[in-house]
């Protein structure tokens, strides 16, 4: 279906109250501060054809094979009418219990055993409903392999009900109707927060512990159990912004940063603003813009603001201290003024991020160091991105320092620090405070207060023609360590891309929360 008209779908069903925020019961007895209530619709005859036409829009695109229709009592029930009316299909109906007089039966129309029955549903949170339909259909002798469903609530039904073989195929994720609400401003970022929150904590799918055997399956390999976002966001001597970015990505559940690698700046401020709710941070390569102008990167400033996320100019800064001081600061693109942060390969030695940090310390801004690349035969590995850590480690701990000075605190530490510094060091006049982590293909150093930020990532592995190397979100967060994910084309390639982002969003998160060990499932 085409954005457009599942966007306009989604504002109607706000108009007829069938989309309500408050505090709610759901079936399992759970209090959810969001409910769809499909019930409604019949008393809107325009709106149940274009929930029915879109149905089976979906039942074709998926080429989906089956003998009859069941709608799960009762709301879907005259959806499943409508569809099967419409195009001549044969319908059964479950009843909820037998009669006790008559045929007794409880599965209502002609069927033989061996048919295969597709389901179809209103709305989903366990996939609960449609598994106890199912199992009556099973004790009729028929088949099911799929169901559909209008609104799939995320928490867990597509996996319960994969897990007992029926594919479900939702048409509005809650995370697309919230972020179609927030856009049109029928709810404010604070809703859509706190709902996008109490569906990613209440997920109802745990899957068996056990493999078929009764033996335990394997456990998922994942780095060893850490600090969460916020707990680090807490730390005594974490940088400012690196602060500020942790505390975004908990409030957004997002560590997505998109590469918003487009060529004209209306297009890049229009994905910023479409995007922004979803992300973290957005990364640029402003020397690709035909269009540049200081009027662009105060939009982006702005956009930053409304949607809260950080700026991440990819200028990649590579030569002596004196140069990327001039770069960073001046030029066309004025790059100090509006990017939070930027990053800079540790070639030059010492003296680019100290020519760096002359120019971004004073306005806060932070430096990721690049450790390591995405590109096949990147000659950034080993001893190199080793060298890299070590002289990140030496920024930290001058930031430490600093902050033992200023507070008086802990001179003793302080001390040991210095001793440490110019022993093995010998480093001491760097700028502290400007170095907040690295881009990097793993989890390099063991320090919490470092941001590990990981580019070339997709949904599948794989890589470009001129060497790009792809993994995948849970390779990079769960398996790898890192902490962000930055996604380029993964993104811009896709059809949708609000939907791409979404669900990077997602998977990002989980592959996070799974390494945490907090994850429901
Ligand atoms: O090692 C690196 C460092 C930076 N990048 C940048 O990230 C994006 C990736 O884009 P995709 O479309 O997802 O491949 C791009 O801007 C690169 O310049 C990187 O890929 N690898």
């Amino acid at each position: 279906m085409e954005n457009e008209s599942m966007d306009s779908l989604i504002l109607k069903l706000h108009d007829v109250n069938a989309v309500k925020f408050g505090e709610y019961k759901l079936k399992s007895g759970m209090l959810t501060p969001i409910y769809i209530d499909l019930r409604v619709l019949v008393s809107y005859p325009a709106l149940m054809n274009q929930v029915s036409s879109l149905i089976y829009q979906r039942v074709q695109e998926e080429g989906l094979q089956f003998d009859s229709v069941c709608g799960v009592p009762y709301t879907a029930l005259p959806l499943a009418t409508i569809i099967c009316s419409r195009h001549e299909l044969p319908m059964l109906i479950r009843r909820k219990e037998a009669k006790d007089y008559g045929t007794k039966r409880l599965v209502e129309g002609s069927f033989r055993e061996g048919d295969t029955c597709l389901i179809i549903e209103d709305t989903v949170t366990s996939g609960s409903s449609i598994l106890e339909t199912a199992e009556v259909l099973y004790q009729g002798g028929l088949k099911v392999t799929d169901a559909i469903v209008l609104m799939d609530r995320e928490q867990g039904g597509v996996e319960m009900l994969a897990s007992q073989g029926i594919k479900l195929h939702p048409i509005i994720s809650m995370f697309k109707l919230l972020n179609v609400l927030l856009a049109a401003e029928r709810i404010n970022a604070q809703t859509a927060q706190s709902v996008r929150k109490f569906i990613l904590d209440n997920n109802t799918f745990s899957p068996r512990k056990e493999n078929g055997n009764g033996v335990p399956a394997p456990k998922k390999q994942c780095v060893e159990q850490e600090l969460s976002y916020a707990d680090r966001a807490k730390l005594p001597n974490v940088h400012p912004l690196a602060t500020k970015l942790l505390n975004i990505m908990e409030a957004k559940q997002s560590n997505l940063c998109v590469s918003a690698d487009v060529t004209s700046s209306e297009e890049l401020l229009q994905l910023a603003d479409s995007l922004g709710p979803n992300i973290c941070m957005l990364k640029t390569h402003v020397d690709i813009l035909k269009d540049y102008t200081a009027t662009f990167s105060q939009k982006l400033q702005s956009l930053a603001e409304k949607h809260n996320f950080l700026i991440f100019e990819d200028r990649k800064f590579a030569d002596i201290g004196n140069t990327v001081k001039h770069q960073y600061e001046g030029g066309l693109y004025q790059i100090s003024s509006w990017s939070h942060i930027v990053n800079a390969h540790a070639v030059p030695g010492p003296g680019v991020v100290k020519g760096l940090s002359a120019v971004g310390k004073p306005l806060g801004r932070g430096c990721l160091l690049i450790a390591q690349m995405s590109s096949q035969g990147s000659l950034a590995t080993g001893e190199y991105t080793k060298a890299v850590v070590r002289m990140s480690v030496h920024f930290l701990s001058l930031y430490y320092i600093t902050l033992c000075v200023t507070h008086n605190l802990g001179f003793g530490f302080t001390a040991v620090y210095l001793c440490y510094l110019s022993l093995q060091l010998n480093m001491a006049e760097e700028q502290p405070d400007f170095v907040i982590g690295f881009i990097c293909g793993s989890k390099i150093s063991k320090k919490p207060e470092f941001i590990h930020m990981t580019p070339g990532v997709q949904m599948q592995a794989g890589g470009d023609a001129l060497g790009q190397q792809y993994a995948t979100p849970e390779e990079v967060l769960c398996n790898k360590g890192s902490d962000v994910i930055i996604v380029g084309r993964g993104i811009l390639e896709a059809p949708d891309r609000l939907k791409a982002a979404e669900s990077y969003r997602k998977s990002g998160w989980e592959a996070y929360t799974k390494r945490l060990g907090r994850s429901g499932q």
